[in-house]
């Protein structure tokens, strides 16, 4: 069942847009994760596991193990960032912050550092392509993650090769990976070294319900949240009364069935209560969708007239990750894009 129109899929698509919360691995095409299959000679079995189709959330992090099976080596990240950097860019975003987990992989002779190095790399070919061809390119930063099921130690070390590269393009640190994992503990102490080194923090909460934690990240105080999905009145009063932006992706919460259907998705009770809410991806290539289909889902569930999908969009700005500069040079592309689009309307 399709959950959108078409019509208004096509107004999305137009609509120029913020994306925060996108993983990389989990935002590949079908056919570059096929190619990639192929190449590496990936057991049929676990190919089979990459077709598309409903997934729980256990299922989901079977399938990044999968993924992360044939996106090994430098030259494959490379690539990957520079393609979903553009395919970003091709769904009118206007600014993209990535994230990724930074692995080691000494068969391949790969440290956080140089693996990170190979996504920014990816960034910069795709943003120097547009440049060449359009005069103009998405903007993007990178968030480096930390996977839960990392210890202290693993997790300070993304925390200081994010502050070594805070100049190249990072400018924070996300929490994510299987939520049934792992402690708040073990990687609280990296996140507040994160913070003294100036970094933006987000976190993955409350994915499965999980109150001790959830309240605890709410006491941390991150610069934003994504999900937060399962809450008790208790802690969804606590959010309220901290303004945490949430970043809240719809087809990704519903396939992994933490959210019932759409109209029930609670985007709409924060959106309706004034909270700062982001609508986003998470991961278009896993969950099949783009961030326009995300917005035109949004119409559909919730009633959005067109102006309030523009100011959804808009509103995200002000929760990037960016400085008031940049984020000010962003609002002025969406008055430009605005006025674009009102010319159009009326030759
Ligand atoms: C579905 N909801 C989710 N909840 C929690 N973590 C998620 C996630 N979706 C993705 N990730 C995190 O992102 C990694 C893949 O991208 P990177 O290898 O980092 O580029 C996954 O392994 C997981 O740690
Ligand atoms: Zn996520």
């Amino acid at each position: 069942m399709q959950h959108y129109c078409e019509e208004e899929l096509k107004f999305c698509q137009a609509l120029p847009k913020i994306e925060l919360h996108a993983h990389l691995n989990g935002s590949l095409r079908d056919a570059t994760i096929r190619k990639l299959a192929i190449k590496r000679q990936l057991d049929p079995s676990l190919t089979k596991l990459i077709e598309k189709g409903d997934r729980t959330l256990s299922e989901c992090f079977k399938l990044f193990d999968v993924i992360h099976q044939i996106t090994t080596d430098h030259e494959t990240i490379t690539g990957i960032a520079s393609e979903v950097v553009e395919d970003f860019a091709a769904d009118n975003v206007r600014y993209l912050e990535l994230r990724t987990t930074p692995k080691t992989r000494s068969e391949h002779g790969m440290t956080k550092r140089s693996y990170t190095e190979a996504v920014l790399k990816g960034m910069q070919e795709a943003q120097g392509r547009q440049r060449a061809s359009k005069g103009r390119s998405i903007a993007v930063r990178l968030l480096l993650s930390i996977d839960r099921r990392e210890d202290a130690a693993a997790a300070l070390e993304t925390v200081q090769l994010a502050a070594e590269l805070q100049s190249r393009g990072v400018v924070g640190i996300d929490l994510s990976g299987n939520p049934t994992l792992g402690q708040w503990s073990t990687w609280e102490p990296a996140l507040q070294e994160a913070r003294r080194q100036g970094l933006k923090i987000t976190l993955h909460a409350a994915e499965v319900y999980n109150p001790a934690e959830t309240e605890a990240m709410l006491h941390f105080r991150p610069d934003r949240l994504g999900h937060m999905c399962c809450l008790d009145e208790r802690l969804e009063a606590l959010h309220y009364s901290t303004g945490i932006p949430v970043e809240l992706c719809l087809s990704s919460n519903i396939i992994t069935e933490s959210v019932a259907s759409y109209p029930e998705h609670h985007f709409h009770p924060f959106y309706s209560a004034g909270h700062p809410v982001i609508l986003c991806t998470d991961d278009s290539g896993v969950f099949s969708t783009s961030l326009s289909k995300e917005f035109a889902i949004a119409a559909q569930a919730f009633q959005f007239s067109r102006l309030q999908l523009w100011q959804i969009s808009e509103a995200a700005i002000d929760h990037t990750f960016l400085n008031e500069e940049e984020k000010q040079d962003l609002r002025k592309e969406f008055e430009n894009a605005r006025l674009k689009l009102q010319a159009e309307k009326c030759s």
